[in-house]
Parts: structure tokens; C-alpha cells; sequence
């Protein structure tokens, strides 16, 4: 059986199109049975084998709507936010509002009603920005297809697909609407549809009219990916009509999983729940029976304690921030499909990179051209010599690129490094519009990356002749003749190998792409040779060289990498020479990269490829085939490392999956890859790789930011509540249960939010990355939060409520309850207390901003959102303090003005405190490193 690959091109993909043109009239197009005869089917879709004009397809796109599916009418938000009220901690808090209605505190059970309603809507309201935030990415990566339009090739989004639109099919595309064959054939992998694994064959030749409409062999689908071969096929059904439409299997909803850092958190979430509940549990004894307090009291105290420390609103803050964080990204130019790639980014350890397109440009010039007559440079014009000519003859006939005829300058279509070729072909005076080259093609092997090869049978006058540009190993290796200045091709000795091998080398040192070109004239029936028997005892033409320099801002980006302890390794197939030289160029390796060719690394054994990718060593593979980096990909995971992995081509499809982040190329990429990576690059570019990782850094870092800020409050809410049972009820309460509420949902809540949008502090790129098993909260952040925060706030706010306590009149033990002459006095130093709590948490949300860097450098100013975060806290507690119908429900009463004075100085000290701290890692070079958690990476 013929493969896909050996497939003749199909030739009506470059007919022109002839105007009578049939009008659709509406209704009917869809209806045509995609198995009738073609040119029955080509009528009843009124169109033709050179597709349809553009025209017309317009006014079909407004006859049969876009080529999408619909996605159900989102009606799940109810569910959503039911969700929201009947989550296991929203559960605890309603057992908590029972208990506070059973002790008959109805007041209590309302707030702890409103806490609940407040937090659902909260968490329901970021869910729904988060959802909305990935939802976006989808406008990012439109669904791209090549139809022929006007006779012409034609890129167009998917979406605007027509029913009757000529598709042109190859491999790495993803086929975007059911469609019927007319030329070629191709290899699809039908598993999105059918969940079957193994590529089908599908061909124009092959018809199937009866059996299962998906088993039909002349058929293409939509979903299914194209894995080899070429092909045109007429679209039959799009949008819902499809057979994907039908089953409504897929969605081009980007994946909403559950992160490694949602799970850490909830699992935390639960441990501080676990923990809020046993220390309200054990308050009951104590306030009842240490502290003397009535059950009720006791109870409702306890309730409070709970309310306070259950984190119900961390987890949907994450959430946002790591979807804020993906908005942020895909903007960069890196699209991520789950909210989980940010953090993972964060931790790359390693990036394997290719070199054409991402490191360098991707925008060829020929700047040498080499045979045995002599050297060109490139894009010479003038009569060129016979061999060059060749050249030029060969280069034409064996592309797929196009070329603008009338307008030199312009880009053209097709592989960048075709269109090069085509460009010095053309000055050579060369006709190398595609019409003619259609013309004389009979078939055509594709590029085929492990081979290095490609290579096309043309007819030539009456002979009929093979054409091939390759690798120049590639193409040598099957040369047994050679093209001289004159006459006849003659036998290639050592000498004239030794010579060509010499200009290679010579042009690879100067990091320029080389290509070689080589014929051969077919004799006998070549319909059905196979590719290995034809490109065999070739005659070499010459050698092309392609200058494709760096992208701008690489070797900044390589050298972000070194300091941000990241490793790179580039995986190309290109020349080890040109490889070499272009790693060197970039910094790569600081400029001495060890290069390792395919064939040494297909000699390593699995454990000496693994003591070569030990350690920290930055390393070059050249020549290597798309297999290679699924082997390079397995061999750091196995070291533990985290890899990022760009490709582009379907063979790099089982290493994008098998990295932790897969990155495809947006622009040159095939469908295949962009569906197989984690993360798309809109720009192909490497260093938006590096503004990914630290955009993940970034994000992580924030989420650690918020978590310090909002457990530091615990501290001084707690404390004084063990003050009030341990001393048996003889020092009043130093904070009320409706006052912890009011922290914990008025003052607290924006300047967290706001936190999780902090801008990457600086040196975050300077640190290595995180350990893979690092958990999000670590020891030194918890000493940070509950001691260091907490710990000073809580003396702050307990020297603010004794002095208080004390400058009223107040003696240890002497009596505040109600009615009593010192009441007035407690409520000034309740207030004072809940006042001071707000104070410090100013303190804390600056100190918290930097986790190693000082507040200088990070720009005391920089977080807009956090100033009006504070200001919403001193406005909504000034509320509190001032309003009587608000004083009324939190029991409050100003404290004279000398106290209030006092409370301007405690964020200073807190924040002071921290960033002496700060300072103090930093001075003993902690400064990337949580002290108790130092890791050990590469
Ligand atoms: N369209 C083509 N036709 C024939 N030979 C080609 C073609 N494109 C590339 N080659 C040859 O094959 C070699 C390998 O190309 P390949 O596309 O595998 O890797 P690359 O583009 O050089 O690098 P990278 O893997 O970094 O993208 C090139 O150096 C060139 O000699």
C-alpha cells in the first residue's frame, strides 16, 4: 500500500479557477451526500476543484453561519454558585451559624450568615473573572486552514470555512470542517473522533459508499488531525453540521484542571480549618471553666475563634491570581491552556530549545552559492554559470513556497527556508512561478526531518528527472556524480568530496544554514519506485548558504537564564558547524557549547546520555531527529528536573506532551503541536520562553505574598483571646467576636487581592528556581507570618489595649461587663485593639510585598490597587469606630486622640521589623532562598 507520504501531489491545487461561477442558493448546499460521485457532489456544493471565489464564500459564510460549534448556552452558573454555599468549609461555617442560633445569639449567627453569603459571592465573582480570563485565550490562538480561494492558496481562520470551500490539507494540520477528497492522500489520526490511535490512510483513490459514514476512506473530518501526506479536499458540512458538531465531543475550551498549587492550598486550607476548629473547641473549657465565662458566651467566643481562622477565601483568590496571571501571559505572546502551566513555569529548571525560528529569525537570505565551478555569492544576478543554473532549475522544482510575482519584496508563502532558495533562484533569471513547477510535477517526497531529505519528480522535455535539496551529509552520502563547470555530470572522487566538504565547513563555521542540491535523471516507470530507490546515485550540484541570524533580544534572554539558574539546551537539526556557531553567538554555554551530533548521541546508552545531561552543563544537539528529544526530554525528567520543550513539527508531538511545559510555535508550527504543548507562543520567539518562566516566578511569588499577609492577622487575634482564658477571665477581652468578623472580612480582604497583582519583585530573576517538590507554604514563611507579622503586631495590639485599659482607670481583674464604670473604658480598648489590628495589617501588606528584596527596590508606590486596598481598610474601620448605627452592632467606642495617635507608628514598626529582616537574609545570602527550605536544583 501506498503511504501518505509517497502520495502524488495533488495537481489541481494550482489550476487556476475559471469565473462562471453558480450562486448557492441557501438550504441546499448542506444537504448534498458527501459519498455521491464527486462531480456529483462538486455540483450539488456548487463549487469547483479550484474552490471558490472569495465573494462567494462571504456570502455562504452569512448564509451558514461560522465554521464553530456552539457550545451549550452556559446555564451551570446557578450550580456554580449553590457550589460556592455548599462547599465542605462554607458547611463548617453553617454548623458554626446553628450553634450560634442554638446558644441564642441570634446577632452572631446573622454575621456569621453574612460571612458566608459575602464570601460565596466573592469566590463566585473571581471564579467567574478567572473562567473568563482563560476563556479569553481561546481569541488568541484562532484555528487557522489553507483553502483555495480565487484559485489561490489561501490562509483563513477556521471559523469562516464555507461549505464548498476547496481545503488544502498537509501534514500537522488540524482539519477544521468534514470534508471529501479530490486529490492526494493523507495519514489522519482519527483519535479526537474515534478514540482510535493508529493513523488512518485516506485517499481521493479510495471510495467507500457504503458501511459507517467515519470508516468511509475518501473522507476527512473534523477534529482529526492531518500526520502526513497532501491533499485537497471540498468541504461538505461545517459548524454543527459536522460529525464533531454531532457528538458535540470536543470543545475548544481551553482546560480548567486542578493545579498542583490548588490542591497544596486546599489541602492547607483544610489544616488551618482542622486547627480554627480544635482551637475553638478547646476555648469552650477554657472560657467556661478557666475564664469563668457563661457556656453561651463561652460558646460563642469559641464560634468566633472558628469563623476567624477558616480560610474560605483562599482558594478562589489563587484561582484568580493564576488566571490573572494567564491573561498576563497570553498577552506576552505565550498562551497557556491550563491555569497550572503558570506555576510550572515558575520552576523550569531546563529549556530545550530549536534553533530556527526561535533562537534565530527565520527570515533566510542565500548568501553563498557553491559548486564545482566556482562560488556566487547569493542573489547574484547577470547569465549565471551552467552549474548554477542547475541549481537555481532544482531548487525551483523541488518547493512548495510561493513567491509574490508582483511584488519582489513581498514575503512569500511556505517554508521560510524554500523561499530563500526560490528568492536566489528567481535572480538567477530562474521561472519559478508554481503554476509552471505544477505543471511538470509528478511527485513529490516530502521534507522528511530525520531523513534531512526532500525531493520531487519532474518532468523535463521528454526526460524525467528527480530533483533533491537536503542536509549536505544527507545529499553527499547518496552522490556517486558530480556536476563540473562543463559538459556531463562525472564520478565523485575523494578530491572533489574533499572540496565540497571543505566549502561546507567552511560556511557552517560562519553559522550560515546549508542546503546541498543534487539530480538525477529517472529512467523506467518511477510511478510506484520507492523513495529510498530513487534518491540513490545522485549528481551534486552545489551547495546553498543561508544566512538566518539571531532574533533581537536573545542573547539578553539567554543571559536572564543563566542568572535565573535556568539551563539551556538547544536541540536542533541543523549542521553541528552552523549549530555551534549560532550558540556561541547567543551566549549559549558562555560561548564554549559542547556540541553532540545525532549519530553520538544514537551510540549513548541510556545511562551515559544521563551522566552527559547531569549537572549544570549547557549542551548543543545537532543533527537530531524529532525521536531524539522525547529521549533528551525522558532523561531530565528522570533527574528531576523541569523541562520546557519547544517544537513545531507532528514528530515533536510525544516530547511536547512529555515535557512539562510542550512549547509550540504560533506562527510555524503545525495544528499537531499546538495541540500537543501546554503553552503556544503567538511570536515563535525564545525569549518570550524566559518572560513566561518569570511571569510564573512572578505569580507564585504572589500567591506565597498573600498567604503571609493573611495569616499574619491570626496572631494578634488569637493571642489575645488565650490572654483573656489563661488569666481566668481577669483581663478582659481584648477584641470582640463581631470585631475579628469585621477584620476579617471588611479591612482584609482587598489589600490580599490586591497582593496576588504585586509586579515580579526584583532579583526574581536572579534566584535559581524552585524545587519541583517545594510546597507553596513553607516553614520560613509561616515563621515569617505567624512570628515575626504576627508576633510583633500582637505585642503592638496588646500594648494598645492595656494602655488603654490602663489610662481608664483599669486594675488587674477589676470588672468591665455591662453596666459596670469601667465598660466605657474596655469598649475604648476593644476598639483600640481592633484599630491596631488594622494598623499593623498596613504594615504587614507593605512588609509582605517583597519576600527578599527591600521595599525600596520594589517601589513603595508601585502597587496602585494596594493603596486603594489600604484605603478602603482606614475608610470602612473609621466607619466602624465613628458611625453610631455601626458602632451599635461591633460594640465600639473611639479612644481619645493620644491613643489613636499612637496607632500611625505601627505599620512602620511592623514593616521596619520585616525589612530588617529581609535585610538580614539578604546579608547572609538567603536572598533567593526560604531558610528552612534551601533546595538543591541541577
Ligand atoms: N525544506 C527543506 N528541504 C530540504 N532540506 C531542508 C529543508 N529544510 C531544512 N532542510 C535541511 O535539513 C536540515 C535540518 O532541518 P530541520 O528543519 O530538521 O532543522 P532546523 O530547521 O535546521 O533546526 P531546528 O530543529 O532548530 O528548527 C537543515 O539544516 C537543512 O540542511
Amino acid at each position: 500500500m501506498a503511504t501518505a507520504s509517497q502520495a502524488p501531489l495533488p495537481r489541481v491545487a494550482l489550476r487556476l479557477y475559471t469565473p462562471a461561477y453558480p450562486r448557492c442558493q441557501p438550504g441546499n448546499v448542506s444537504q448534498s451526500d458527501p459519498r455521491e460521485p464527486v462531480t456529483l457532489l462538486l455540483r450539488d456544493l456548487r463549487s469547483k476543484p479550484g474552490g471558490l471565489p472569495s465573494r462567494e464564500a462571504a456570502r455562504r459564510l452569512e448564509i451558514y453561519g461560522p465554521n464553530e460549534l456552539r457550545r451549550k448556552q452556559r446555564t451551570d452558573w446557578p450550580r456554580q454558585l449553590i457550589r460556592q454555599f455548599t462547599h465542605p468549609l462554607a458547611l463548617l461555617l453553617w454548623l458554626a451559624a446553628l450553634l450560634a442560633m442554638v446558644s441564642s445569639s441570634t446577632e452572631l449567627a446573622v454575621a456569621v450568615v453574612a460571612v458566608i453569603v459575602l464570601n460565596a459571592a466573592f469566590a463566585f465573582t473571581q471564579e467567574q473573572q478567572a473562567e473568563k480570563a482563560v476563556e479569553a485565550l481561546s481569541a488568541y490562538l484562532p484555528a487557522r486552514a489553507t483553502v483555495l480561494r480565487d484559485g489561490t492558496r489561501t490562509a483563513v481562520e477556521a471559523r469562516d470555512l464555507v461549505p464548498g470551500d476547496v481545503l488544502v490539507v498537509e501534514e500537522g494540520d488540524r482539519v477544521s470542517a468534514d470534508a471529501r477528497l479530490l486529490d492526494g492522500s493523507v495519514e489522519v489520526d482519527l483519535s479526537p473522533l474515534t478514540g482510535e490511535s493508529l493513523p488512518a490512510y485516506r485517499s481521493a483513490e479510495l471510495k467507500d459508499v457504503t458501511g459507517p459514514l467515519l470508516d468511509a476512506r475518501d473522507l476527512l473530518f473534523s477534529g482529526t488531525n492531518c500526520t502526513g501526506g497532501q491533499a485537497l479536499a471540498v468541504v461538505f458540512a461545517t459548524g454543527m453540521h459536522t460529525e464533531l458538531g454531532k457528538i458535540a465531543a470536543l470543545s475548544q475550551r481551553v482546560g480548567r484542571d486542578e493545579s498542583p498549587l490548588e490542591k497544596q492550598v486546599k489541602r492547607v486550607a483544610w489544616l488551618i480549618a482542622a486547627v480554627a476548629v480544635g482551637v475553638g473547641v478547646a476555648f469552650l473549657p477554657l472560657g467556661a471553666f478557666v475564664a469563668g465565662l457563661p457556656l453561651d458566651d463561652a460558646l460563642n467566643f469559641a464560634i468566633g475563634l472558628l469563623v476567624a481562622n477558616v480560610p474560605e477565601g483562599l482558594l478562589p483568590t489563587i484561582t484568580l491570581a493564576l488566571a490573572v496571571g494567564v491573561r498576563a501571559l497570553a498577552r506576552g505572546g505565550a498562551v497557556v491552556k491550563r491555569l497550572s502551566a503558570v506555576e510550572t513555569l515558575g520552576s523550569t529548571t531546563v529549556i530545550c530549545t530549536d534553533k530556527t525560528g526561535t533562537l534565530t529569525r527565520n527570515r533566510m537570505r542565500v548568501t553563498r552559492l557553491w559548486t564545482f565551478a566556482g562560488e556566487l555569492t547569493g542573489e547574484a544576478s547577470g547569465t549565471p554559470p551552467e552549474p548554477a543554473r542547475a541549481l537555481a532549475e532544482v531548487v525551483s522544482a523541488c518547493s512548495n513556497a510561493e513567491l509574490d510575482p508582483s511584488d519582489p519584496g513581498a514575503e512569500g508563502s511556505g517554508d521560510q527556508t524554500e523561499i530563500a532558495l526560490l528568492r536566489a533562484a528567481r535572480s538567477l533569471g530562474e521561472d519559478v512561478s508554481p503554476e509552471r513547477r505544477a505543471g511538470h510535477r509528478l511527485r513529490q517526497f516530502h521534507f522528511d526531518a530525520t531523513l534531512r531529505l526532500m525531493s520531487t519528480l519532474d518532468r523535463r522535455g521528454d526526460r524525467t528527472v528527480l530533483n533533491v535539496k537536503g542536509a549536505p551529509e544527507a545529499v553527499l552520502e547518496r552522490a556517486t556524480t558530480y556536476l563540473p563547470g562543463e559538459g556531463g555530470p562525472q564520478p565523485l572522487t575523494d578530491t572533489e568530496r574533499a572540496r565540497v566538504t571543505e566549502a561546507i565547513d567552511r560556511y557552517a563555521h560562519q553559522g550560515l544554514r546549508l542546503l546541498a542540491v543534487a539530480t538525477r535523471d529517472v529512467t523506467g516507470d518511477a510511478a510506484d519506485a520507492r523513495r529510498d530507490e530513487l534518491e540513490r546515485d545522485l549528481t551534486l550540484i552545489g551547495v546553498a548558504a543561508m544566512i538566518d541570524p539571531p532574533r533581537d533580544g536573545v542573547p539578553e534572554a539567554v543571559a536572564r537564564c543563566h542568572s535565573a539558574g535556568i539551563r539551556l539546551i538547544m536541540v536542533t537539526g541543523d549542521h553541528a558547524l552552523t549549530a555551534g556557531e549560532i550558540a556561541r553567538k547567543i551566549g549559549l554555554a558562555r560561548d564554549h557549547p559542547t556540541v553532540i551530533t545525532g549519530d553520538r548521541l544514537a551510540e549513548l546508552s541510556e545511562r551515559e546520555l544521563e551522566s552527559l545531561l547531569e549537572g549544570k552543563r549547557e549542551l548543543v544537539f545537532a543533527r537530531t531527529s524529532p525521536e531524539v528529544k522525547l529521549r533528551i526530554a525522558d532523561a531530565l525528567r528522570a533527574q528531576g528536573n523541569v523541562v520546557a520543550m519547544t517544537g513545531d513539527g507532528v514528530n515533536d508531538a510525544p516530547a511536547l506532551r512529555r515535557a512539562d511545559i510542550g512549547v509550540a510555535m504560533g506562527v510555524t508550527g503545525t495544528d499537531v503541536a499546538r495541540e500537543a504543548s501546554t503553552m503556544v507562543l503567538t511570536d515563535d520567539n525564545f525569549s518570550t520562553i524566559v518572560t513566561a518562566v518569570e511571569e510564573g516566578r512572578r505569580v507564585y511569588d504572589n500567591v506565597r505574598k498573600f498567604i503571609v499577609y493573611i495569616f499574619a492577622h491570626a496572631t494578634p487575634e488569637v493571642i489575645p483571646f488565650l490572654l483573656f482564658a489563661l488569666s481566668g477571665g481577669r483581663i478582659p477581652l481584648p477584641l470582640t467576636v463581631l470585631q475579628i468578623l469585621a477584620i476579617d472580612l471588611g479591612t482584609e480582604t482587598l489589600p490580599a487581592l490586591a497582593l496576588g497583582r504585586e509586579p515580579a519583585e526584583p532579583g526574581v530573576m536572579s534566584r535559581p528556581p524552585r524545587r519541583r517538590s517545594e510546597n507553596v507554604i513553607t516553614h520560613a514563611m509561616l515563621g515569617r507570618a505567624w512570628g515575626l507579622l504576627g508576633g510583633v503586631s500582637a505585642v503592638l495590639v496588646l500594648g494598645g489595649f492595656f494602655l488603654t485599659l490602663f489610662a481608664g482607670g483599669w486594675y488587674f481583674g477589676a470588672p468591665v461587663g455591662e453596666g459596670t464604670a469601667l465598660h466605657p473604658v474596655w469598649q475604648q480598648a476593644t476598639t483600640m485593639t481592633f484599630l491596631g489590628i488594622v494598623a499593623c495589617q498596613i504594615g504587614t501588606a507593605f512588609a509582605s510585598r517583597a519576600q527578599y528584596a527591600s521595599l525600596r527596590t520594589v517601589g513603595p508606590w508601585s502597587n496602585r490597587l494596594l493603596l486603594w486596598g489600604i484605603l478602603f481598610e482606614v475608610v470602612f474601620s473609621a466607619a466602624v469606630v465613628t458611625l453610631p448605627p455601626l458602632r451599635a452592632v461591633f460594640g465600639t467606642a473611639p479612644p481619645p486622640a493620644e491613643q489613636l495617635a499612637m496607632l500611625v507608628v505601627f505599620p512602620f514598626v511592623v514593616w521596619g521589623i520585616d525589612e530588617w529582616y529581609r535585610w538580614w537574609r539578604r546579608a547572609r545570602g538567603w536572598g533567593g532562598r526560604d531558610v528552612l527550605a534551601p533546595a538543591a536544583t541541577g
